[in-house]
């Protein structure tokens, strides 16, 4: 050996000795989940190989293991991004070492399992076939395929929109949670009449058929104690604020869908985006963000566009009533509020369903309640003050103007002094509504306004004997308030108790019972788990 290949030898046992050193300290960080400085690490690594490679005649042995800890290092660092939510920069460390060995069993996987993260479920597909004719698959088989199966039945359910919850709601909850993907179905984005952009149909659609299916950006939940109060309210709200932001701040593509949302001012001048960008295989901007976040501006867009999970949520997940979650789903912000609504939501997990609560025409914008509708003129301003507007919906304008007359005035007063006798406030809106001529939807609006003293009379047999023959049928006034705000438990739960006390139990009846269930629950329900939730009695 010549003093110079010597040399060499030496030199290459030092860089081999180096390296092994800073792999062990950066596998070490990994671990630890301390992302950001084992990417610095494995930084440090690709440079140095990249250095080696570079001179002239190294030895090939030496290079193909340079080549090996290349791979590993952009491997190694594509997992550390993922990690820390930086796609974009991953999938290219995911390209850079699948250059270098094609078939890298542990890139396939990372990358494979980044697709699946940016809802890109067929390449994802692809990435895990591709893992699985490696040797390492053999030795892998559960987890290659878990992922395989994983990405067919999410590319499945992104396309047709056939969810279904039953067997976890039969279950009682318990058990693993149903499989969620993104889906967009026949809606798009338009200008609204009601408040700057809004949801539209683009077909007509079927009560309880799925619309949107979106996973959260965010969201934050707690078990509110007792006495918990305000202050758990801030706490979670806080969490939230804070996971919202340092996703925003991590991922430009998440940063420029916030942007989009609406701050609830001059929103007739807001851009409408185009419904392409939020369907699933579509390629995000998952860059980095630089951009400095605007607290300001990210706070009025989070009290604009955050929605509580609401009680049936809660049943879904099998928690009590005391639990509480905010969370922001992109899409369903674009969808205004009407007290007169066609659509609602009913939460999985982090995954939002949107479905008709009633039969939808192509065109009709599509709108869900953000409070409680169920209730009188005064209260629903009120919400929707909290809310920070005003309402426009078709059910509030026709309201304000049938106010103007004293009569409807003195029935909401004195339905807001509650001790009144529930019947004859029943009595007097029936008999106002003949004087005044209402008819048809608007019956229903002023029913559904009125709903808390019709149901306090559906309920009580004592109010039933004294007022039944003198006011509509439950099955009357059920039928009329659900044409107009569409299901709900409260009002389907009236017409069970109305068949029970009249005897009648037959399939049409039923029938009706579980079309009124679609609405609530949407066709991701089956009338078996229908039946449980809504303890329909032997049908
Ligand atoms: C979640 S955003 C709905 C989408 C919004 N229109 C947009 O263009 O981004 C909520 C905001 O929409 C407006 N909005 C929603 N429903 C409304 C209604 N019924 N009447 C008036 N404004 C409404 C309010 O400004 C509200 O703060």
């Amino acid at each position: 050996m010549t003093e110079i290949e010597f040399q060499m030898e030496v030199e290459v046992e030092e860089e081999e000795e180096l390296m092994q050193n800073l792999r062990s300290k950066a596998t070490e960080l990994l671990l630890r989940e301390e992302y950001q400085d084992s990417i610095q690490i494995y930084s440090q690594i690709i440079s140095l190989c990249h250095e080696s490679i570079s001179k002239k005649n190294p030895n090939p042995i030496h290079l193909i293991k340079l080549q090996k800890t290349l791979c590993l290092a952009f491997s190694n660092r594509a997992e550390a991004r993922a990690r820390l939510f930086e796609f974009s920069e991953a999938l290219k460390d995911c390209e850079e070492a699948l250059r270098i060995e094609k078939s890298h069993f542990k890139t396939l996987l990372c990358k494979g399992k980044i697709l699946l993260s940016l809802n890109r479920y067929n390449m994802a597909l692809d990435c895990f076939k591709a893992a699985n004719l490696d040797q390492q698959a053999n030795e892998n088989c559960d987890l290659v395929n878990g992922f395989l199966e994983k990405c067919k039945k999410l590319e499945s359910l992104s396309r047709t929109g056939q969810f279904d919850v039953s067997g976890w709601v039969l279950s009682g909850f318990r058990g693993k949670m149903p499989d969620f993907a993104e889906y967009v179905g026949a809606v798009e984005i338009k200008k609204s009449e009601i408040s700057g952009r809004g949801l539209f149909a683009t077909k007509n659609v079927e009560c309880g058929n799925v619309l949107v299916v979106t996973k959260a950006i965010a969201v934050d939940r707690a078990i509110m104690s007792q006495d918990g109060g305000e202050n758990a309210h801030l706490v979670i709200w806080k969490n939230f604020v804070d996971k919202v932001v340092d996703l925003s701040k991590k991922c430009s593509g998440i940063n420029d869908l916030i942007s989009k949302l609406s701050i609830g001012e001059n929103e007739e001048s807001l851009e409408v985006p185009d419904i392409g960008m939020f369907r699933p295989e579509v390629e995000a901007n998952s860059g980095i963000s630089c951009e400095k976040v605007d607290m300001g501006r990210m706070l009025s867009i989070l009290d604009v566009n955050s929605f509580l999970e609401d009680a049936i949520s809660a049943k879904i997940l099998g928690k009590n009533v005391d639990y509480q979650g905010v969370g922001l789903w992109i899409l369903a912000s674009f969808i205004n509020h009407s007290c007169d609504p066609n659509i609602r939501r009913l939460h999985v997990g982090d995954y939002v369903v949107v479905h008709a609560s009633r039969d939808v025409k192509a065109g009709e914008e599509l709108t869900f309640a953000y409070f409680d509708i169920l209730s009188p003129l005064t209260n629903r301003r009120e919400m929707a003050k909290n809310w920070g507007f005003r309402c426009k919906c078709k059910r509030c304008k026709f309201e304000e103007n049938v106010y103007s007359k004293q009569e409807m005035m003195e029935i909401e007063v004195v339905l807001g002094k509650g001790l009144v006798d529930m019947g004859s406030v029943v009595y007097r809106l029936e008999e106002s509504m003949k004087r005044l001529m209402v008819r048809g939807k608007e019956k229903g609006y002023l029913r559904a306004s009125f709903w808390e003293a019709y149901s306090k009379v559906f309920w009580s047999e004592k109010l039933m004997r004294k007022w039944g023959r003198k006011i509509p049928t439950a099955e009357g006034m059920v039928d009329s308030v659900v044409d107009v705000v569409g299901s709900d438990e409260r009002i389907v739960k009236v017409y069970l108790e109305g068949l029970k006390r009249s005897g009648i139990n037959g399939v049409v009846e039923m029938e009706k019972g579980m079309k009124f269930g679609r609405g609530i629950y949407g066709k991701v329900m089956k009338k078996q788990a229908m039946r449980t939730l809504l303890q329909f009695g032997n049908v």
